[in-house]
């Protein structure tokens, strides 16, 4: 099915201007970007418009697709199946693969102490708290609580996770959508944008995200970059789509765009 390339004029003709750049970065956001929100982690898988659209840009001159989640770099390559080339930042930019021999993330004796210490209270919060788990991260854990009956009762699940979780020596937290994440490493998905950038050079970013924790990245973005938010909430983007299933026709947009030019310009014979 073709996207829909419904969208308001002012997205359009930004995006038609970033298309025309000579080297361009996407980066997006995972969880609630290219993949709709789902209650079980593990079954979060990228709508296909997505990820057709996104394979069909990591194939063009020019273009450096990315990811930029809180995921694990492991969780990400599982669930978002990259195309080949793509550039990958996990953990909230904790951990990177910029396609070389990169170290994976190596913790010291105290932050690994740290991190059990954060499993270890995370779990004990989870157990009383029926519907709440954990999941475990290279860098710390993740306490959800969609599954819990009631947005008021999973608030008050977080709030004991926070208040828990001040205890520990170099634990810090990160608030997402029903998840509370504490981690050993302080990384931004903004240090995880200027890695990029300066890894592929480009003429402009686009970052597209739809959490907290994105806002990190749409605050390094500058010039000719162009941050796209998706959903609702309080944002530094320039940009709004309304869910997930939209990103597709803004991705198919900058795919057509660019095919657009090279046509012109190439040599008749
Ligand atoms: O930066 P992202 O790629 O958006 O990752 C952020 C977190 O996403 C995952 O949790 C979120 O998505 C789940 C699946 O839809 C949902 O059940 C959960 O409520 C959301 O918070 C992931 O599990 C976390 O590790 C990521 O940090």
């Amino acid at each position: 099915m073709e996207p829909s390339l419904d969208m308001d004029e002012a997205l359009r003709r930004a995006l038609e201007r970033f298309a025309d750049h000579r080297q361009i970065l996407i980066a997006l956001d995972f969880d609630g970007c290219v993949a709709e929100l789902v209650s079980n982690a593990a079954d979060a898988r990228p709508v296909p418009e997505n990820a057709a659209a996104i394979a069909a840009l990591a194939g063009l001159d020019g273009v450096d697709v990315a990811y930029v989640s809180g995921r694990s770099l492991e969780s990400l390559r599982e669930l978002a199946q990259p195309p080949q080339g793509a550039l990958l930042i996990g953990s909230h930019g904790a951990e990177k693969d910029l396609g070389e021999d990169a170290p994976g993330l190596e913790l010291s004796t105290t932050e690994t102490m740290s991190r059990g210490q954060i499993i270890s209270t995370l779990e004990e919060v989870a157990a009383d708290a029926p519907g709440a788990w954990v999941e475990h991260k290279p860098a710390g854990a993740a306490l959800h609580v969609r599954n819990v009956e009631g947005d008021e009762l999973g608030e008050r699940v977080l709030e004991h996770g926070r208040a828990a979780l001040s205890l520990i020596d170099g634990a810090y937290l990160k608030n997402g959508k029903k998840v509370l994440e504490s981690v050993v490493v302080l990384a931004t998905k903004g240090e995880g944008i200027t890695d990029l950038r300066a890894h592929t050079s480009p003429d402009a970013v686009l970052f597209a995200g739809d959490d907290v924790t994105d806002e990190h990245g749409f605050a390094v973005l500058h010039g000719e970059d162009l941050g796209i938010k998706v959903g609702e909430g309080e944002t530094a983007a320039g940009h709004r789509i309304a869910e997930p299933k939209d990103l597709a026709g803004v991705l198919h947009l900058i795919a057509q765009q660019r095919s657009a030019a090279r046509s012109e310009t190439r040599p008749t014979s």
